[in-house]
């Protein structure tokens, strides 16, 4: 549905150029929930803007719905746009005009008319869980709460896609979930494509069905969020999916029992009960595994968990109960230390 074809920006400054994009391209599905994930200067915020060509590439094809925005005229521009509802981390709202103006003045301003706009306000209020606040001005809401008007204003345009440029960053924990549960309840019943820009693995891991992971102006890793999450290549991408899991074990403890065995980490997906294998590792061959820590978290439709497990045994005992582990789905890995090197069994 939206494709990014080999987009490039370069801003001109007054210090030469900046290439916040280089040759990016990714495709988001219909229906789906994309995210978008990086740290601060990695390019984010210019390849979301660049959707809705707030932003407009240097190079490189914006096709929604196998149409190329960048050769649109403006009417055809501003047309297409309607089908792109957009919310920011900071909300944007007219701090002068009320809940209900603000919802309702923008779609005025689009040619709804006055019924149709009344009829939509109260219709996207009561989606958001507001509708006790139309008379309310922003200054009188949460963060949490101006949040659900943007987006309340977003949707009552009724479009195909929806663009979240850090809309949870400046909430607190329990609110970003809230606003998370509104997205996904907004996905799954409206049935609107969600691309949302973060720096936060847990928002990846709770709403999206896909994640590309940005740095350096270029997308260095794509793909499922549990392919990314079970098998992370990058450095960087094994930071964020690290920053998941707690409960590191101490550098000092990890290297005496290095001596005595092997230290691995077990990664497991949905229902694979990683527990009933590993009493089977301990019947079957020579080994005792030793949980030293464990964590598991909800992706969006499924469990997925990690423990450091040490091995005591030889090494050929250890090799044989790796083998199994993985013969019944447990990917089994080095410790990662610091996210630097990967240790392996031999
Ligand atoms: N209008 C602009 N003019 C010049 N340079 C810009 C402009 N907008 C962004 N940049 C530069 O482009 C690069 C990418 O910025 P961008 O805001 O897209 O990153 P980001 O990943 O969204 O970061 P953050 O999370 O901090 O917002 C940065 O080096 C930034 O300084």
């Amino acid at each position: 549905m939206i494709q990014l074809e080999h987009i490039s920006k370069v801003f001109d400054g007054k210090k030469g150029q900046t290439q916040a994009l280089k040759n990016v391209s990714l495709s988001v599905q219909k229906g789906e929930i994309f995210g978008v994930i990086g740290y601060s200067g990695a390019g984010k915020s210019t390849l979301v803007r660049c959707v809705n060509l707030l932003e407009r590439p240097t190079e490189g094809r914006i096709m929604i719905n196998d149409r190329d925005l960048t050769t649109l005229s403006n009417a055809q521009l501003n047309e297409s746009r309607r089908k792109i509802g957009m919310i920011f981390q900071g909300f944007n709202l007219l701090s002068t005009a009320t809940v209900y103006q603000n919802i309702f003045l923008p779609l005025k301003l689009t040619g709804v008319s006055k019924k149709e706009a009344n009829e939509r306000v109260v219709k996207y209020l009561r989606i958001v869980g507001l509708e006790d606040k139309q008379e309310a001005y922003p200054a009188q809401l949460s963060g949490g709460q101006k949040q659900r008007v943007a987006i309340a204003r977003a949707l009552a345009h009724e479009p195909e896609v929806l663009l979240s440029d850090e809309a949870t960053s400046a909430l607190d924990p329990d609110t970003t979930e809230a606003i998370l549960d509104l997205l996904l309840k907004i996905n799954r019943e409206l049935n609107i494509t969600i691309l949302l820009i973060t720096h936060e693995m847990h928002v990846i891991q709770k709403v999206c069905d896909h994640v590309a992971v940005m740095e350096n102006g270029e997308v260095i890793e794509s793909g499922s969020v549990l392919d990314i999450f079970t098998d992370p290549q990058h450095t960087t991408t094994k930071r964020f999916t690290s920053s998941l899991f707690k409960g590191d074990v101490p550098q000092d403890l990890l290297e005496s029992l290095e001596q005595r065995g092997s230290v691995v980490t077990l990664s497991f997906v949905g229902n694979s009960s990683e527990e009933p294998a590993l009493a089977a590792v301990s019947k079957k061959f020579d080994v005792y595994p030793n949980i030293l820590s464990g964590n598991i978290t909800q992706l969006k439709d499924q469990p997925f968990g990690r423990l450091v497990v040490f091995f005591e045994g030889n090494n050929d005992e250890t090799t044989l109960a790796i083998n199994y582990l993985e013969s019944v789905g447990v990917k089994v890995e080095g410790v990662d230390k610091s996210v630097r090197s990967d240790y392996r069994v031999s």
